[in-house]
């Protein structure tokens, strides 16, 4: 499923543990396990290459002159127009990684002045009670922006759902007309989705050039894997795509000049995957046991960080990469979506 790019639901990774990626026990429920294991030895490439180390790209920071750059655009709109950009964010259940992100959300809205809406409707509630809050932020002219927390649900269609959601409105770039936008040349979508957009900004503010280089993402997510894949193209980049059935991955992701792994497996790219120089995007974040942590796990990307470090040009690291890059480019979204309703520039 989709969603489970975000926020890993892995079982027990059994490897051999040696170097400086032991694979780790993952926190929480079992779902697919994606590739082979992690080869146990450290590739003669990383080994050579240890006396340099990657630039580490600091999306927290990032995203922080984003967001400041945001809030002086709402200010501006505000005192031009007297609108104030509104995001409506529905969510239904309480999965605690859901209601953290939601939070997040809310707390950021606030931080640069956005208004933010919240629907939290019960776990066993039905999808036409989640589609008449779609319509009633549709129908709402201060809400410029809609947000279904996912995973919905098993109950629901998230396909019935996220196509409720009027193009307008979509500042998460999921409705399949968006996403049919972005897959045609010389044709633009309205939104484009948060974490990948977020990705390629990481790639332009640190002045990585994407146009006529290699680049590889790892997975095929809606969410993720795919929009980043278009994106990178449209960036004039030559993009593999490789996934759970790539025979080969390690080699083709080793002629890469750009990374962006989105699949959810703690670890998985390891420093023999890695072309020197290359610049690494990890969007993964993974709960992995740690007895050492208060909350008794922490988070892991899905790049061995201590090898890309030793092989990469930059990488950013989990935390504190791609994260609040979503999580800002959706705060980019709502204001994008004002904007363009009022005719603001
Ligand atoms: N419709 C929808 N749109 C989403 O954009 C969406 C979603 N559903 N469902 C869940 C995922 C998850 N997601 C994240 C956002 C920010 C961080 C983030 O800021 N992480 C921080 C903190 C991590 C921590 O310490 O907990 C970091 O990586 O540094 C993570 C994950 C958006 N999602």
């Amino acid at each position: 499923m989709a969603s489970s790019m975000f926020f890993t639901h892995c079982h027990y990774y059994s490897s051999p543990s040696s170097f400086a990626c032991r694979l780790h026990r993952q926190v929480g429920p079992t779902p697919l396990r994606f590739f082979s294991p992690a080869p146990s030895r450290v590739s003669p490439v990383a080994a050579m290459a240890t006396e340099s180390s990657a630039k580490v790209i600091d999306g927290k920071s990032v995203a922080k002159q984003v967001r400041d750059e945001i809030t002086a655009e709402v200010s501006r709109m505000r005192e031009a127009t007297g609108v104030v950009p509104g995001l409506a964010v529905i969510l239904v259940g309480d999965r605690k990684d859901s209601a953290t992100y939601v939070r997040n959300k809310k707390k950021a809205c606030e931080s640069v002045g956005i208004n933010s809406l919240e629907a939290n409707l019960p776990e066993d509630s039905t999808e036409e009670e989640v589609l008449n809050y779609i319509s009633g932020y549709n129908n709402d002219p201060s809400v410029h922006g809609i947000l279904v927390q996912l995973p919905l649900p098993s109950h629901m269609n998230e396909q019935n759902v996220l196509n409720a959601v009027r193009i307008e409105k979509d500042v998460d770039g999921f409705h399949p007309l968006n996403i049919g936008r972005l897959a045609m040349r010389g044709r633009d979508p309205l939104f484009v989705p948060c974490t990948p957009k977020g990705c390629i900004e990481l790639l332009h503010r640190y002045s990585v050039t994407i146009k006529g280089k290699r680049a590889v993402v790892i997975g095929r997510s809606n969410i993720v894997g795919m929009p980043a894949a278009l994106l990178l193209q449209r960036e004039d980049a030559t993009v593999s795509i490789v996934h759970s059935r790539t025979s080969n991955p390690e080699e083709i992701t080793r002629q890469a000049d750009i990374i962006i792994s989105a699949v959810g497996q703690p670890n998985m790219v390891r420093g023999s995957w890695i072309k020197p120089g290359a610049v690494i995007i990890d969007v993964g974040i993974n709960p992995v046991e740690d007895p050492n942590s208060p909350r008794g796990y922490k988070l892991v990307g899905d790049v061995c960080f201590e090898e890309a470090v030793k092989v990469a040009s930059a990488v950013t690291p989990v935390p504190g990469g791609v994260g609040p890059m979503t999580i800002a480019m959706l705060l980019q979204n709502t204001l994008i979506s004002a904007k363009r309703v009022h005719s603001f520039e």
